[in-house]
C-alpha cells in the first residue's frame, strides 16, 4: 500500500519514534526515554520507511555475526514505528505536526532469518504496510547488510487501546 512521504525521498524531519507520546516512549528497543535501550530511528523514505542500526560488539550471536533476538527487535519496532506513521497518515497528519504520532503495540511478528548476519557493518531495515485496518496494520519489513537482504519480517501491529496505560512500574522508568 502506497504511503504519501511527508518531505521527499530524503526525509530529514523527526523519527517517528520521536513523536511518540511520553509515555509511551520507554520501549527498549525504540523508546527515546529509555538510557539502556537501543534508540532505533525509522524515518519516512518515499512510500517505504526506514531505520538504520550498527550493532555493537555485544549484540553478538558467533564472532562476527548479529544475534537473532536484535534482528527480531529491529524488525518489531520498526515495524510498529511505520504502522504508526500510516495510521496517523491516515488521520491527515504529517511526521513534524506537534499532535503526537499513535502508538502501536506487536500482535504477531514472524521474522525469516536468510542469511548470518555479519556484525561490524550498519544494518537497514526497510519497510511498508500491506493492509491498513481501522486499528490494524500489517507490515512487511526487510534487513540488509550493506545489498544483502538477511531477514525478512511479517508483523500485526495494533493500535494501544486507551485503557493501555503504562502499570505501576511507572515510577521506576524514569531515570535518577
Ligand atoms: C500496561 C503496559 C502498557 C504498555 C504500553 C506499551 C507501548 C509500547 C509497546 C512497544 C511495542 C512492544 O514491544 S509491544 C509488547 C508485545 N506486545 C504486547 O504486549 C501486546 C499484548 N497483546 C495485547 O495487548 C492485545 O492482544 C492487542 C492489544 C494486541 C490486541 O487486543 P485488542 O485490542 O482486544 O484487539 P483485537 O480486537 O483482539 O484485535 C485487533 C485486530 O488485530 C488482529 N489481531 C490481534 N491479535 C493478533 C495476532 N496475534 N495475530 C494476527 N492478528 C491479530 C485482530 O484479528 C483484529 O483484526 P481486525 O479484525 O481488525 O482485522
Amino acid at each position: 500500500m502506497p504511503m504519501e512521504p511527508d518531505a521527499g525521498p530524503a526525509h530529514r524531519g523527526p523519527a517517528v519514534q520521536d513523536r511518540y507520546p511520553d509515555d509511551f516512549a520507554w520501549c527498549y528497543g525504540c523508546g527515546r526515554h529509555n538510557p539502556a535501550g537501543l534508540h532505533l530511528k525509522t524515518y519516512p523514505d518515499g512510500d517505504e520507511t526506514v531505520t538504520v542500526f550498527e550493532p555493537r560488539p555485544e549484540h553478538m550471536a558467533v564472532p562476527g555475526f548479529v544475534y537473532g533476538g536484535l534482528i527480531a527487535s529491529l524488525i518489531d519496532c520498526h515495524s510498529m514505528a511505520t504502522a504508526s506513521l500510516a495510521l496517523y497518515r491516515r488521520d491527515g497528519h504529517r511526521l513534524g505536526d506537534p499532535e503526537p504520532v499513535p502508538r502501536c503495540v506487536t500482535a504477531s511478528l514472524k521474522v525469516d532469518y536468510l542469511r548470518p548476519t555479519p556484525l561490524g557493518v550498519p544494518l537497514t531495515v526497510r519497510g511498508r504496510v500491506v493492509e491498513l485496518g481501522q486499528r490494524k496494520a500489517v507490515v512487511e519489513s526487510e534487513l540488509y547488510a550493506g545489498e544483502t537482504l538477511c531477514a525478512r519480517g511479517q508483523v500485526v501491529a495494533v493500535l494501544a487501546p486507551p485503557a493501555m496505560t503504562p502499570g505501576p512500574a511507572g515510577a521506576e522508568r524514569r531515570p535518577g
